[in-house]
């Protein structure tokens, strides 16, 4: 057998999701030898059926909203009715064809992302893999028409296979009426009346979504405020816009069960009161799908809930086995798979490494308005008080030209910056499109600029930038 140094670096990934599919891309490009492993669909979860088909429908519900919001800019629709008087056309979305172009979009991406991964010459079988050991992955490839188990041997594996939504045993999800967020796009139609359990991201993307596509909505929400994981100030501006937007927003509610019924769903609070309604979504959170791959007996390390330990380099208490994305112990998010996933190839085959720092990562929530953060927040400052001082400040849209032009007041720029020395560590964007100015702020705390640099920056006139540079120009210390 050759040595190490005289034969290709060999990698397995198992999974293909953004974890996967980026490790497998570094591997390639760093002229190793790659099979990657997927049982459903190159893109996983995130393409076919979790970022990519809830992205696209809150486009639709987007589109539906710049329709309504169009009155505040002084455009108005109306047809003529009888007698000649002005009648207001109704919004209509045909949310089978919606469903059909989101899903056909998905497909299309994951068919793109197998080319690139097959141009770039990575191997790609289909099949359900598990760890045979440290060095060796075991697939089932029967249903797909190989050997019934192939045993790939790898320097190196990358384990990417993602989470899947958690099922409570008294409310079991059918596809038809109760449903995870993976079956919401089979709904020939928007629901009379959708109940939402669970007011994480998840649960309050959607539950905004449906409402503005017309569908009666019902939030049942453990905590005290919506999306409990957001700054407190953020979260209360979403609240205040669901309620406006007609939503039943019940909180510190939690449900105890969720049954069919001839018409729909019943669904029981843990405090006895009922909701009758057409039909629900559990969005409850995740669970990892570790189970049975054979991870433990090669000597990997699972927290509590099944997750797998990894550190900065995506690493596992295995040297040869790495894991990336919502398998392990870091924040569920696309691109911190995806970061994961590079980060794990380059740190195997010894090149340029940069340790992910969580606190840096951007992240957003696709409501109208989106809340989009980066870096220390309200919660982690308080909980690290006494270890250093910081200062923030937050300039509200409403003071914001271009936000008054476009008629989207309801917002704010929050910058968190340390006190002597003025370096930006962390801010909050409530904002139309939110998602698209963070980047500027994420840029700041990974560089560690002060709140002078930024300010110093042009930002356009007008623009929504302007309230950032605004919130920078007010923390200038003297
Ligand atoms: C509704 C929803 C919306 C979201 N929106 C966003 C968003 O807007 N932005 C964002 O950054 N994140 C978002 N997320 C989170 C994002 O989807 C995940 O963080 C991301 O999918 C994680 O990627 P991954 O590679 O870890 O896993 P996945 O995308 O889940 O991929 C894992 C893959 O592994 C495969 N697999 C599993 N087990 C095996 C096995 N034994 N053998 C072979 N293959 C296997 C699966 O088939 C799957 O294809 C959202 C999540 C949800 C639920
Ligand atoms: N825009 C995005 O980037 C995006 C979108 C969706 C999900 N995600 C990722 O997925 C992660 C998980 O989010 P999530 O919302 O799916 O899960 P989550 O675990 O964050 O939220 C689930 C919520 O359901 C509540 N809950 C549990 N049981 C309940 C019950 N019986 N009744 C009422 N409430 C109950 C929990 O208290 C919790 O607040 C996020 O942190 C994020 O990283 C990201």
């Amino acid at each position: 057998m050759a040595k190490a140094y005289e034969r290709k670096h060999r990698i397995a990934v198992l999974g293909g999701g953004p974890g996967g599919y980026e490790a497998a891309l570094a591997g390639a490009q760093l002229g190793a030898e790659v099979t990657l492993i997927e049982r459903a669909g190159v893109g996983g979860a995130a393409v076919l059926t979790d970022v990519v088909p809830s992205k696209s429908l809150i486009a639709t519900a987007g589109g539906v909203q710049a329709v309504r919001d169009a009155g505040r800019l002084g455009v108005q629709a109306f047809v003529p009715g009888a007698h000649g008087k002005p009648v207001r056309p109704e919004i209509a979305v045909n949310l089978a064809a919606v469903n059909k172009r989101l899903l056909a979009m998905a497909g299309a991406q994951s068919v793109d992302m197998l080319r690139s991964l097959e141009d770039a010459g990575v191997r790609v079988v289909q099949g359900e893999g598990r760890l045979d050991g440290p060095n060796a992955v075991l697939v089932s490839t029967a249903a797909s028409g190989g050997t019934d188990f192939d045993r790939i041997e790898a320097d190196t594996i990358v384990v990417a296979v993602g989470s899947s939504p958690r099922e409570l045993d008294s409310a079991k999800p059918d596809g038809e009426r109760i449903l995870t967020w993976k079956q919401l796009y089979d709904l020939p139609a928007i629901p009379d009346h959708l109940v939402v359990v669970g007011s994480g991201v998840t649960g309050a993307e959607f539950a905004n979504a449906y409402r503005t596509l017309g569908a009666e909505v019902t939030l049942v929400s453990s905590r005290e405020q919506v999306l409990p994981g957001e700054d407190p100030d953020a979260a209360a501006v979403i609240e205040r816009e669901f309620k406006r937007l007609g939503m039943h927003v019940m909180s510190k509610s939690r449900a105890d069960s969720v049954v069919r019924t001839e018409r729909g769903v019943l669904v029981t609070l843990s405090d006895g009161r009922t909701i009758e309604a057409s039909h629900c979504l559990m969005a409850v959170g995740s669970i990892p799908n570790t189970d049975g791959l054979g991870l433990e007996e090669a000597g990997v390390e699972l927290t509590d809930s099944g997750h797998i330990r990894v550190n900065k380099v995506a690493r596992t208490a295995v040297p040869s086995v790495y894991a990336a994305g919502d398998c392990t112990d870091f924040f569920p998010l696309a691109s911190v798979a995806s970061m994961q996933g590079r980060t794990a190839i380059m740190h195997a085959l010894g090149d340029f490494v940069r340790p992910i720092d969580l606190r840096n990562v951007a992240a957003n929530v696709f409501t109208y308005p989106e809340i989009a953060t980066v870096g220390w927040n309200e919660r982690t400052l308080a909980e690290a008080s006494g270890l250093a001082q910081h200062v923030t400040h937050t300039v509200p849209l409403s003071v914001n030209p271009r936000a008054k032009m476009i008629g989207f007041t309801d917002g704010f720029v929050k910058l968190f910056a340390w006190k002597a020395s003025g370096t930006v560590i962390g801010g909050v964007i409530v904002a139309h499109r939110a998602s698209e100015l963070i980047f500027s702020l994420a840029l700041a705390v990974e560089h560690r600029l002060t709140v002078d640099q930024v300010a110093s920056a042009f930002a356009v006139y007008p623009s929504m930038t302007g309230a950032i540079t605004d919130a920078a120009r007010a923390l200038h210390q003297h």
